[in-house]
């Protein structure tokens, strides 16, 4: 934000903070429409000009550069264009290095955007940038209007997260600019990670991945029509609009009873269905199964962690939780939720949950605490439980299924002296479950890490 009103730059907390960050590229939220100087700010409209000239100049003085986000500008404009027009030279004259226009309520549509940018073009002399809300369904088709318009910065959010209905998807901006304006973007090739960044961000903020999401999303490059088979067989380009290797994503043939005789061809020669032998026929029966969940998947690339815990001894002849103590730990659960109350307490909490946010604490269940004993052994120290758990999230692979869903729950836990760092995913019918596989394949990795002999 710029300086409060009655208040010098340098003297204003908020800014000094900004300053303190030691960004090299600062961005500046300020007031452009003047109902909102007025009446939000409760300023008069001169204030509010000086309060972005001084902040600018305040902030470019002390050798940052800086971008001006021109909120409500679209609104604003429409209402009293002159005082848009004099924010953004306001910040102009302290030095500002980009506008950025906001539709901040979201609401534009892309011919507004080009005539409004276009007029704002033609009276100011600096770098214009485009900051989209997704408000009215138009937030990437905005931006692209605002770049056609001569705009030549964008804002936006991966995956098109943001406040409400979200800000413009930076990865279809990114991909349209490159592959249908012909703009370099990204540095070398970058765009064909688009694919692979997306989920991984969607594995940290934990949102289910968007299967419908243009160009990076699982349904993005798939076909169920046969009809569309015939003719994907012929030539692909028939019926997809760019190559899916360019954003990092592959064509999917889906076989339902719309299919034909050329979606299962095609199917069939997907790699990882061609057959190899009686072997590989004989594992793929469990397929299904396996793949709904995940788990069987994640635990074969893993190699050994389905086999281990039943086998892993340590140097104390404790055992570690296996895959009986799995079942007594699924039956303590069907006994109903007082017995896994009191077995949960038996396992003590860890200090490491304190790292965790409180909604992520309220339901993570206890770390089994003991470094590899069996449940029922001796009440765990804390020499005992070497790893902490900082972070515990729990997915609802298809949320269509009602109480029948498919859990997963990915637990990250922290060595304490070597302060090595393991994520271990777990997938069961319920949060219990899934957590304590999690948990589980956390302590075998971890032994198998520290070179724990194995049977
Ligand atoms: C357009 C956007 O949405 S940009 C996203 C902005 N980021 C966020 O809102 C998320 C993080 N939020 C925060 O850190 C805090 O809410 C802050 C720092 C923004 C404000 O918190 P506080 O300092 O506690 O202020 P509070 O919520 O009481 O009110 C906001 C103050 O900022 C003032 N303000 C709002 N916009 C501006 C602006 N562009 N320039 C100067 N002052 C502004 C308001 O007048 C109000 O001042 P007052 O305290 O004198 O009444
Ligand atoms: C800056 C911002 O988020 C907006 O005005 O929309």
């Amino acid at each position: 934000m710029t300086r409060k009103a009655g208040t010098t730059a340098g003297s204003d907390p908020q800014v000094r903070a900004l300053l303190d960050s030691e960004a090299p590229i600062i961005t500046l939220v300020c007031k452009s429409d003047i109902r909102h100087a007025e009446r939000a700010l409760r300023v008069s409209p001169d204030e509010n000009l000086a309060m972005i000239e001084e902040t600018f100049a305040f902030l470019t003085g002390e050798g940052r550069r800086v971008i001006m986000d021109a909120e409500h500008f679209f609104d604003g404009y429409r209402f009293d264009p002159e005082y848009t027009i004099r924010a953004l030279l306001a910040a102009a004259n302290g030095g500002a290095d980009t506008l950025c226009l906001c539709d901040t309520n979201g609401g534009m549509l892309p011919e507004d955007v080009t005539e409004i940018v276009a007029a704002v073009r033609a009276r100011v002399d600096l770098p214009l940038g485009m900051h989209a809300h997704n408000d009215s369904g138009c937030a990437v088709a905005n931006s692209m209007a605002a770049v056609a318009a001569g705009a030549t910065h964008v804002q936006g959010c991966i995956n098109g997260y943001g406040e409400r209905t979200g800000n413009a998807d930076i990865i279809s901006v990114v991909a349209n600019l490159e592959l249908k304006k012909g703009l370099t973007v990204l540095k070398g090739g970058g765009l064909t990670e688009a694919t692979r960044i997306a989920h991984a961000i969607s594995e940290i903020t934990n949102i289910a991945p968007f299967a419908r999401q243009p160009y990076v999303g699982a349904s993005a490059f798939a076909h169920k029509a046969g009809l569309h088979a015939s003719a994907i067989r012929v030539d692909p380009d028939l019926y997809q609009h760019t190559e899916p290797e360019h954003v990092g994503n592959g064509l999917r043939m889906l076989v339902s009873d719309m299919a034909g005789r050329a979606s299962i061809e095609l199917k069939g020669k997907e790699p990882r269905l061609r057959p190899r032998g009686p072997g590989r026929v004989a594992r793929s029966r469990h397929r299904p199964r396996q793949a709904r969940g995940g788990r069987r998947l994640h635990v074969r690339r893993r190699g050994c962690l389905l086999r281990t815990p039943a086998a892993v001894r340590t140097g104390r002849g404790q055992r570690l939780l296996g895959r009986r103590d799995l079942a007594r730990a699924r039956l303590l659960q069907a006994r109903g939720p007082h017995r896994c109350r009191r077995r949960g307490r038996h396992q003590g909490s860890t200090p490491g949950e304190s790292a965790m946010s409180p909604s992520a604490r309220a339901t993570a269940p206890s770390m089994p605490s003991t470094t590899p004993c069996a449940p029922h052994s001796r009440r765990p120290t804390r020499r005992s439980r070497p790893s902490r758990l900082t972070d515990f999230k729990v997915r609802i692979m298809d949320a269509s299924h009602g109480t029948d869903a498919i859990t997963r729950v990915l637990i990250t836990t922290v060595h304490r002296e070597t302060g090595r760092r393991r994520r271990t995913v777990g997938v069961g019918p319920n949060v219990i479950e899934a957590a304590w596989e999690a948990m589980v394949d956390s302590l075998v990795y971890g032994l198998i890490k520290e070179g724990v002999e194995r049977r």
